[in-house]
C-alpha cells in the first residue's frame, strides 16, 4: 500500500474527527511550550485533533482555582477517550492517571520531556500520529504503570510497547554508565516475549528500525542500544560469543529463553520491564504457561527493594480474570486500557477487528473426505468468479493438511505456498520473506502466522478448516485490511469461512462475533444452541477437524498396507 494512503488512513481517527471544536494554544502548544516544543511541532506535522471544550480565556488567564482547571482538564481528556472509544477502567479511581497524548509532540513537554527526536523517528516511519491504544499506553508506561493493553488487532500495540521500552532503556544505559556499572550495562534491560519465532522477528525488526531512524533524528542516547534476537540456538550461541554481548532489549520466544535461562545461559535478575505479547496465548494451558512463569520470576531479582520488574500485558483478546491469576499480583496493580471494545472480556475489540472485512460464511456440506472435495471446489469457484483477491491467507489447522491443502490449491493458484511449525527456520524465514515480498501469493498456513503477524496488504483470509473458537477467529481475520482505520471497510478486504455439519458446535460463537462486526450472517447460525464452555474448550485443544485427518490418515495407512501386501507379494513371486 502507498504510503501516503497508509498514513492517510492512520491519521483517519483525527481526521473524523469534525464535530469537535479545533485544538487551539494550551500551555503545550507553541505559546506555552518550550523552545524544544516548538522545534518538534515545525519537524512534525500538527495534529487535527481537537478536544471537546477548547481552552477558555479564563483558563488561559487562570484567574480560577486551580482545582476548577484541573477538572476541566480532566473533562477534556475523558471527551478524548470516549471520542476515540479508550476505556481505562477506574479511571475516575486513578488519580494519577496521564492524560492519551494529543499527538506524539506531547511527548517533549512535561512530564515526558522526550527528545524531538522521538516523534520525528516516528513520523518517518510512518507512525505520524498516535493510535488510540498508543494514545493511552505510552503516557502510562513512561510514568512507571504496568499495563494491561486490549486493543483490536492491527492497532498499532507494538509501537504502543516498543517507544517507552525504547525509551526506558536509553535512560537506564545513560545512568548506568554514569556511575560505571560496567557489568550491569551489559546485561538485558527489558525482555519482550512472543509466542511464535515469527512473530519475535518482526517485533524485533519494527525496534531496530525505530533505533536507527532515532540514531538518525541524533537521539544520543540511542546509540549503543542493542536490542537482540533470542528464538533459535544460533541465536543464543551469538549470544554467548564476544561479538553478541551485551544485550538491551532481549525478543524471545517463552520455549528459547526458558531453556537458556534453566542452563544459566542468561541471566535476567537486572530486567526492569516484560512485555507478554499475544499474552493470552501465553497462558493458555498446555502452551508456554511454566515457562513464561519460570521467565517472570527470574526477571528484576537483582533490583533494590520496592524496585520491582515491571509486567505489562498486550493482546486483542484477553480475559478479565487472567491478570490477577497469573502474574500473582493485585488486579489493582495494572492500569487497564481497552480499546474499541464494548467490554472486558474473551472477546474484548472484537467489533473494530472485523468491521474491517468484509466476511461470508460458505457451506461444503457434511464434512469429512467429502466436504475436503467441497472445499476445494468452493475456492475454485471463488478464483473463477473473482472473488479471491491476492494477497491471500488460507489457515488451516494442522501441519499434514497445510501440506495437502497447498497440494490441492497449486494445481489452480500459482505462487502457493505452504507454512507452518513442521518445516525448517530458514524454510520458515523464506516462505515468509516471499509472502511479504510478493513472490507468494497465496500462503495455506496453521494457526502459528494467526496471531501478531503484520502482513501489509492481505486481502483475502480463507478459513479452509473452520477455527477453534472466536478468538482464533478474530486473530485470523485480524490479519487482512491492516492498515485501514476503524470505521472504514476496504472493497477488497475479504474472510471466507467454510463450514461443514461437523463445525456446528463452534459455529455459534464465530456467528455471533461475526454479526457483532455486522457481518451478514444468517439468523438460524445464531438461533443454534449454544455449546456449553466445557466442550468449547475441549473443541479448542482437539479441533473437529481431527475426525477427517483421522479419515485421512486411515485411508493412508490402508493404501500404504496394500502396497507393501503388494510388493510382499511380488516379492514372494
Ligand atoms: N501511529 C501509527 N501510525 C501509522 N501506522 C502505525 C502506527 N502505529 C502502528 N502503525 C502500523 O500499523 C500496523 C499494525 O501495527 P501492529 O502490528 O503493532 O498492530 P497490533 O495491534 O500489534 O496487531 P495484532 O493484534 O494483530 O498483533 C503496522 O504496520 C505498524 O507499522
Amino acid at each position: 500500500m502507498d504510503n501516503a494512503v497508509l498514513r492517510a488512513l492512520m491519521g483517519g481517527v483525527q481526521g473524523s474527527s469534525q464535530n469537535v471544536g479545533k485544538r487551539i494554544k494550551g500551555p503545550n502548544s507553541e505559546a506555552g511550550a518550550g523552545a524544544k516544543s516548538k522545534d518538534a511541532r515545525t519537524a512534525v506535522p500538527q495534529p487535527e485533533f481537537a478536544t471537546k471544550g477548547t481552552r477558555t480565556a479564563r483558563e488561559k488567564a487562570g484567574s480560577k482555582g486551580a482545582s476548577d482547571e484541573s477538572l476541566a482538564h480532566r473533562e477534556r481528556s475523558n471527551a478524548l477517550r470516549n471520542q476515540l472509544k479508550i476505556k481505562v477502567e477506574n479511571a475516575s479511581r486513578l488519580t494519577d492517571l496521564p492524560d492519551p497524548l494529543e499527538s506524539f509532540v506531547d511527548l517533549c513537554d512535561a512530564p515526558y520531556n522526550l527528545n524531538v527526536a522521538v516523534p520525528n523517528a516516528l513520523a518517518a516511519i510512518h507512525a505520524l500520529q498516535p493510535t488510540p491504544v498508543q494514545r493511552q499506553v505510552i503516557p502510562c508506561m513512561l510514568l512507571d504503570k504496568q499495563v494491561v493493553a486490549v486493543a483490536p488487532t492491527g492497532s498499532g500495540k507494538t509501537f504502543a510497547f516498543l517507544v517507552p521500552l525504547v525509551v526506558h532503556v536509553m535512560r537506564l544505559r545513560h545512568t548506568l554508565k554514569e556511575k560505571s556499572k560496567l557489568k550491569r550495562l551489559e546485561l538485558p534491560k527489558a525482555v519482550i516475549l512472543a509466542p511464535t519465532i515469527e512473530l519475535a522477528q518482526q517485533i524485533c525488526r519494527v525496534c531496530d528500525l525505530f533505533l536507527e531512524q532515532l540514531v538518525i533524528e541524533r537521539e544520543a542516547l540511542a546509540r549503543g542500544v542493542k536490542c537482540r534476537l533470542l528464538v533459535t540456538r544460533a541465536h543464543a550461541a551469538g549470544l554467548h560469543s564476544n561479538e553478541g554481548k551485551g544485550v538491551d532489549i532481549l525478543i524471545a520466544t517463552p520455549l528459547r529463553l526458558s531453556s537458556e535461562l534453566v542452563k544459566g545461559f542468561i541471566r535476567l535478575e537486572y530486567v526492569q520491564h516484560v512485555v507478554l505479547d499475544e499474552a493470552d496465548k501465553m497462558f493458555e494451558v498446555g502452551q508456554f504457561y511454566e515457562q513464561v512463569q519460570g521467565i517472570l520470576q527470574a526477571c528484576g531479582t537483582g533490583l533494590k527493594r520496592g524496585k520491582g520488574c515491571q509486567k505489562h500485558l498486550f493482546s486483542a483478546t484477553l480475559s478479565q480474570t487472567l491478570v490477577p491469576n497469573v502474574l500473582d499480583t493485585k488486579a489493582e496493580s495494572h492500569v487497564k486500557i481497552v480499546v474499541g471494545a464494548a467490554s472486558y472480556g474473551g472477546t474484548a475489540a472484537v467489533q473494530e477487528v472485523a468491521e474491517r472485512v468484509e466476511q461470508e460464511f460458505v457451506f461444503v456440506g457434511n464434512g469429512g473426505i467429502a466436504g475436503d472435495r467441497a472445499k476445494v471446489l468452493a475456492v475454485r469457484n471463488l478464483l473463477r468468479e473473482n472473488r479471491i483477491m491476492a494477497p491471500a491467507l488460507v489457515f488451516v489447522q494442522t501441519q499434514d493438511r497445510a501440506q495437502w491443502v497447498h497440494k490441492a490449491l497449486s494445481e489452480d493458484i500459482s505462487g502457493c505456498a505452504a507454512m507452518h511449525a513442521g518445516l525448517s527456520h530458514s524454510h520458515r524465514q523464506r516462505v515468509v520473506d516471499d509472502f511479504r515480498s510478493g513472490v507468494v501469493w497465496a500462503l495455506v498456513t496453521t494457526d502459528l502466522l494467526c496471531r501478531g503477524m503484520d502482513f501489509r496488504g492481505v486481502n483475502t483470509v480463507i478459513n479452509f478448516d473452520f477455527p477453534t473458537s472466536a478468538v482464533t477467529y478474530v486473530h485470523r481475520i485480524g490479519r487482512a485490511g491492516r492498515g485501514i482505520a476503524a470505521g472504514e471497510t476496504s472493497e477488497q478486504s475479504r474472510a471466507f469461512t467454510m463450514f461443514s455439519q461437523e463445525d456446528q458446535p463452534l459455529l455459534k460463537a464465530v456467528a455471533v462475533v461475526a454479526a457483532a462486526s455486522g457481518a451478514n450472517v444468517p439468523a438460524w447460525m445464531l438461533e443454534l444452541a449454544s455449546t456449553d464452555r466445557r466442550q468449547l474448550r475441549k473443541l479448542e485443544r482437539r479441533p473437529v477437524v481431527t475426525k477427517v485427518s483421522r479419515e485421512r490418515a486411515k485411508l493412508a495407512k490402508r493404501a500404504e498396507r496394500k502396497g507393501r501386501l503388494a510388493r510382499g507379494i511380488s516379492k514372494k513371486r
